[in-house]
């Protein structure tokens, strides 16, 4: 039986919805968005996050920032447009989906430039759902991948959250766990809590015991023991952006579990839509990574664990380098080998 999902970001009548994720797992809540300001913050606070779903947040708060857009020219109409998008962009640096979303819209708003600009707002619109629900599919695709991977009775571990609510549907990283289990297979799944935002243990667990698949929460300082105890035959990790080189770019903490699978001799798996793979980006070491505020680490989720005034530093993510990357999975086939060359075939065509 498949799975029930939770849509965590969609748009209906003019209003983005999104599932506030930082009230889970105590509050299921949806917010009704109907300004752009209020679709920034809710991506800057991670209200809805996830590399796809910021993307398709992106691109439906869009819709919000034209709404009164001017109709007289395409040229005036561009400039708000523009200006709107670009401001967008501010909200968070390092998925690349935000800016993909972006561009995706900008190159619609230019194919329609000759049409009256009524037309290229209902256009937009028509293609901010095109690409929630083009996610949707590519992640059901990646899942159907990656369970090549997997066996019935495996131990896979998971650091941060790459499931359901952090796309269209299915997860990248979790899609193939739903599949196995509609198959009715019994994958052990050992969840990484993730320091400091906690979106293993907020999340990820909340959302694998919602469709029943076994789940033990670990903190990050564990996931070295389960693999040396031989409970896990595989990581797989989603990720914010891949750079040409195949280096990625993911939740901090994944490059240590990167390391730990490399030393215990256990397969690394990325699960990457095509949306987050960017080519113009050479290596990790051009990838933006996003710094967010101290009180994430001293005084998480309102409780205060270290003294006033403490350095801090608070990298969301970190880059693992290709070398660590057994494959990365994408919803057109699974990649190995010389990442460089393997990685732009997938656009060609
Ligand atoms: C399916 S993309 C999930 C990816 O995004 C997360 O970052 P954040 O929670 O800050 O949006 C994390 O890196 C996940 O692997």
């Amino acid at each position: 039986m498949e799975t029930a999902f939770l849509q965590s970001v969609f748009f209906q009548n003019g209003i983005l919805k999104i599932l506030d994720q930082t009230k889970i797992p105590n509050v299921t809540e949806f917010l009704e968005i109907t300004t752009i300001e209020d679709a920034w913050d809710a991506i800057k606070q991670l209200k809805v996050r996830g590399a796809p779903a910021i993307g398709i947040a992106a691109a439906y708060g869009l819709l919000l920032g034209i709404k009164n857009a001017p109709e007289n020219s395409f040229d005036d109409f561009y400039i708000e447009f523009k200006k709107q998008a670009d401001y967008l962009a501010t909200s968070r640096p390092t998925a690349v989906n935000l800016f993909w979303a972006l561009k995706r819209m900008d190159e619609r708003a230019k194919k329609e430039k000759n049409q009256p600009v009524a037309k290229i707002k209902e256009a937009l619109e028509e293609e901010a759902h095109l690409i929630r629900q083009e996610d949707e599919e590519v992640c059901r695709s990646i899942g159907t991948h990656a369970l090549s991977l997997l066996k019935d009775g495996m131990g896979i571990l998971t650091h941060c959250n790459a499931g359901g609510i952090a796309t269209a549907k299915y997860g990248t990283a979790l899609a193939p766990l739903y599949l196995a289990k509609e198959k009715g297979w019994n994958i052990k799944v050992f969840a990484d809590e993730t320091r400091p935002l906690l979106q293993g243990a907020r999340l990820t667990t909340w959302e694998l015991m919602q469709a029943g698949i076994d789940v033990t929460l670990i903190t990050d300082s564990m996931a070295a023991m389960v693999m040396k105890k031989g409970w896990i035959q595989a990581v797989i990790v989603g990720c914010d952006r891949v750079a040409a080189n195949g280096d990625v770019a993911n939740k901090i903490g994944t490059y240590g579990v990167a390391l730990l699978a490399k030393a215990h001799n256990i397969p690394f798996y990325v699960a990457a839509p095509l949306s987050t793979i960017d080519l113009d980006t050479k290596s990790g070491d051009d990838i933006p990574i996003e710094e967010r505020d101290a009180s994430e680490i001293t005084e998480g989720f309102g409780k205060r664990t270290a003294p006033e005034g403490v350095k801090v530093f608070n990298p969301a993510f970190d880059v693992t380098p290709h070398e660590l990357v057994t494959a990365i999975i994408t919803e057109k086939g699974i990649i190995k080998g010389n990442y460089q060359v393997e990685l732009p075939k997938l656009f060609q065509g």
